[in-house]
């Protein structure tokens, strides 16, 4: 039986008041499996980053409840919820979020220092080289090329070994042969490691890397895809209401 490594229960997250008051999510219940991948898309304001947010505990939400590898995230005070995110769960994100003044191996390294370890070289060399990246340990940011820069992201997300990675747009910044290798990337990471991926695109093509595609509209869970999904995507996404933005249908074949 597969293990539930994310739970969300009745989620609803609601910003501002009066004439301002949005609803962002509408009661979602769902639950993302040990070692599988799954895509969220949605049209633009339909609630797919508060979504990941709220699964990361980087946002909390106004009901509901989250729970990430058997521990619920209401039930935590502040430090114990960054001490959660900080060794359970990876976080990648559109705009890489490198510190532009350390190299790639001192980037993969600052969770851990952060958490006041110190990690041995060849952890971060075996996590730089996972990623395909051990020849550029030593380069800061802005000597590597966009791909690389995510990749090392995705390094950094990695090294605490977390429960589960949450990726926002991770190829919303990158071309399409290099977002090909970063997809391929987080299938490798779910078929020979066993880790939880958890994306939100507006790309069909890179949502038929997943094996399961939620589609949000207005805050609430619309749809979902297992199994070929690359024409199921391609033919949803042609619907007006649910087409994604900024991303035209395309075809798309799962190249891994
Ligand atoms: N901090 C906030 N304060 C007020 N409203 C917010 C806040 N964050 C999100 N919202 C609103 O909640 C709704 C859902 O936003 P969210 O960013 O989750 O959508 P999305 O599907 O990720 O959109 P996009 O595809 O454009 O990134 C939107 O209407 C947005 O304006």
């Amino acid at each position: 039986m597969t293990t539930q490594t994310v739970i969300l229960t009745g989620l609803r997250a609601v910003y501002g008041t009066g004439s301002r008051r949005v609803t962002a999510l509408d009661g979602v219940t769902t639950s993302f499996g040990s070692g599988t991948f799954t895509a969220v898309m949605g049209p633009s304001g339909s609630g797919k980053s508060t979504l990941l947010h709220c699964a990361a505990g980087l946002d909390r939400p106004t009901e509901g409840t989250v729970t990430v590898d058997g521990t619920r995230l209401d039930e935590l005070g502040e430090d114990d919820l960054t001490r959660l995110r900080r060794d359970r769960i990876g976080f990648v994100f559109q705009a890489f979020n490198l510190v532009s003044t350390l190299t790639a191996a001192q980037n993969v390294e600052l969770p851990l220092r952060l958490a006041g370890r110190r990690p041995p070289a060849r952890e971060v060399t075996a996590a730089l080289a996972a990623v395909g990246l051990a020849g550029r340990a030593r380069h800061r940011p802005s000597e590597l090329s966009g791909g690389e820069q995510q990749r090392v992201a995705l390094a950094r997300a990695l090294i605490t070994r977390p429960a589960v990675v949450f990726a926002d747009e991770p190829t919303g910044a990158l071309d399409s042969g290099t977002s090909r290798q970063v997809l391929r990337l987080l299938r490798t990471l779910v078929d020979d490691h066993g880790q939880t991926v958890v994306m939100v695109t507006h790309d069909p093509t890179a949502a038929a890397y997943a094996d399961r595609v939620l589609l949000l509209a207005d805050g609430r869970l619309a749809d979902e895809l297992t199994g070929g999904i690359t024409a199921a995507v391609a033919a949803l996404v042609a619907e007006p209401g649910l087409a994604p933005a900024g991303g035209s249908p395309q075809p798309a074949e799962r190249s891994c």
